[in-house]
């Protein structure tokens, strides 16, 4: 039997944990990787855990961290690694045992190591060296700690890891102290968030880090608590009026207050971290199940060179979908080489696919072109727009994709390619081939898997959408209006993400300065553009569950954010029935139908 280094029962206990997972000392594991996608998934999951980190514990780390050999890791609660920032050249190192983003670091993978042994033993611990189970891992240390919601739910562990020699004592106590950075602001994040409350005992211990932290709403109703606030607090439970623990001043902001034995300080949340922000009222992490089921096919195909054919209305985001598709791709590092079916003429169809000798024809240039096709070796051929390709054009693609050999323009040479290649049509090509505009043979050569992109206004994540846009062009901190959201979510959009990246990024611009983007923000011929009878779902019958144009899709979203707008209204039927935009007794009936009422 294996001893471990030292006496301590929780390393002990650990070293028979990661021997009992049949872990061997002198052999280093394999590691357990998350494929690409399902990477992606996971970031997308704790999107928000990462930026907070990026936000609140980051910039600690690099003051105090910069010039030592060492890394921040975040992995998620089972294990996995999710990003890691510091000294890049350790970054190598640390790939060599596998401590790199995706890979599982759970304890039953990879043994006694700080990541694991936190989120097994549910509390901060360094394993400095020898400690580690793993001969191969003890050149260095690590000390990490797990990371809590406000309702005290594991999400993940934050970890320091550092050349042996270098790992101090003081590490601990930092590790601790970045977990609850990241932990408070969660705490302001909380759906409803106004106020927060800072308390001590002792005046000189309100910012010291370690006071206790309350955060109420606008009504002054406690929705949660930070550990110690808990234990100066005692019986304080969610829901709660402050006023009972901190007496009817405790508002008063800025000023530091003393109410009996508890000093204390008031300040506004500022809209950033304020809950009525979208992201916090719906579930912004969901992605559409039509969109994911696309994304998970066409990954596996694109692995295995099978042509792809992705369909879907005009401004869906076909293109992008490709360019993320390529980029995740074991091609990555080889072009995207794009050619516009529509845009090409068929007498060029040869020289612009095929390339050219110098001098072959009457106006070629000199140095020849070498052609897309072999343009794109190595990587992705993107045809777009492929169903408006001319009839003879078609002809000459289709050789191509057949023999996978070309030969330029004028010479009598052949050049083997190796492409990926990926189509894409708003058209229904099935029916362009029964009315004989597209031949039969090209249709089956491209379509290898077709996948069909939906519409926006059929997808189940249009908040988490609206939602990314007003991130990406707001210019400062701003909340979303939910009588905005409201409509937004109605409309039909038949410019799909195209109209509405569009609609965002002016509405932001004028909305510049503002505390929260509202209706009246939009330019005139927008709202009009929004009212349009054809393509807006009055919200007061989708609230009414008429069959709207959209659908089960469209109900279920509208369902999500009345639940969850009611919730953070704390159930005031008035308030939220104002904020929708709609009457009392409409919201009441929806109410009835969610079972809220
Ligand atoms: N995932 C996305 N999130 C937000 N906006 C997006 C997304 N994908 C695309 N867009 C927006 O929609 C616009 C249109 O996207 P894209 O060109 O990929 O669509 P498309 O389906 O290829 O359109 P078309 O059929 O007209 O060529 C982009 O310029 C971008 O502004």
């Amino acid at each position: 039997m294996t001893i471990a280094p030292q006496t301590e029962a929780w390393l002990s206990d650990s070293w028979s944990r990661s021997q009992g997972a049949g872990l061997s000392e002198t052999r280093l594991p394999q590691a357990v990787r998350l494929e690409s996608d399902a990477l992606a998934e996971r970031h997308e999951l704790y999107r928000k855990l990462i930026a907070l980190v990026e936000q609140h514990a980051l910039p600690l780390f690099h003051q105090l961290m910069a010039h030592t050999q060492s890394r921040l890791i975040l992995s998620d609660n089972e294990g996995y690694v999710l990003r890691h920032w510091g000294v890049a050249q350790y970054s190598s190192k640390l790939a060599n045992v596998a401590l790199d983003i995706g890979v599982n670091w759970h304890e039953q993978h990879r043994g006694t190591n700080a990541i694991g042994t936190a989120l097994t033993s549910k509390q901060a611990v360094s394993v400095i060296g020898d400690q580690h189970f793993i001969r191969q891992h003890r050149f260095m240390s690590c000390t990490a700690t797990p990371i809590f919601s406000p309702t005290g739910e594991m999400l993940g562990a934050i970890d320091i890891t550092s050349e042996q020699q270098r790992h101090s004592q003081q590490t601990l106590l930092l590790i601790a102290s970045l977990a609850q950075q990241v932990e408070t602001a969660l705490l302001c994040h909380l759906p409803g968030s106004h106020y927060r409350i800072d308390l001590a005992e002792q005046a000189s211990l309100i910012a010291s880090g370690w006071q206790g932290i309350v955060v109420a709403n606008a009504e002054g109703k406690i929705l949660g608590c930070n550990p110690m606030a808990h234990k100066l607090l005692q019986s304080a439970k969610v829901g709660d009026d402050i006023r009972q623990y901190l007496g009817q001043q405790w508002h008063r902001p800025e000023q530091l207050l003393q109410h009996q034995s508890l000093h204390l300080k008031t300040q506004e949340l500022v809209p950033s971290s304020r809950s009525h922000l979208v992201s916090q009222q719906i579930g912004v992490r969901f992605r559409d199940p039509q969109l994911e089921r696309a994304w998970q096919q066409a990954n596996k195909v694109v692995k295995r060179n099978i042509p792809l054919l992705v369909c879907g209305e005009t401004g869906v985001g076909k293109e992008q979908f490709i360019k993320k598709l390529h980029h995740q791709s074991s091609r990555s590092q080889h072009p995207l080489v794009a050619v516009n079916c529509a845009a090409l003429p068929s007498e060029l169809v040869e020289s612009e696919l095929f390339g050219y000798q110098g001098g072959a024809f009457t106006g070629a240039s000199r140095s020849g072109y070498l052609g897309k096709i072999r343009q794109a070796d190595g990587g992705f051929l993107f045809l777009d727009e492929v169903g408006e390709m001319p009839l003879a054009a078609q002809a000459r693609l289709l050789r191509v994709l057949q023999e996978r050999e070309v030969v330029p323009v004028g010479s009598n040479h052949t050049f083997n390619v190796d492409i990926q290649v990926i189509a894409a049509t708003h058209m229904d090509l099935a029916s362009l081939v029964e009315k004989g505009l597209f031949r039969q043979d090209l249709y089956y050569r491209l379509n290898g898997l077709q996948v069909e992109l939906p519409p926006l206004r059929d997808r189940l994540d249009k908040a988490r959408i609206i939602d990314k846009l007003h991130k990406r062009y707001r210019v400062a901190p701003q909340a979303l209006c939910a009588e905005l959201l409201a409509r937004l979510l109605c409309y039909a959009w038949p410019g799909n993400l195209r109209q509405l990246d569009n609609v965002m990024q002016v509405a932001c611009l004028l909305a510049e300065g503002d505390e929260v983007l509202a209706w009246h923000h939009l330019p005139d011929h927008m709202q009009q553009q929004l009212r349009v009878a054809d393509h807006l779902l009055p919200i007061e019958s989708v609230l009414e569950e008429s069959q709207s144009k959209a659908g089960q899709s469209l109900n279920a979203t509208i369902n999500a954010n009345v639940a969850a707008l009611y919730q953070e209204c704390q159930g005031n039927v008035s308030l939220c029935a104002k904020r929708l935009g709609i009457s009392r007794n409409a919201l009441y009936r929806k109410l009835k139908v969610l079972g809220l009422k």
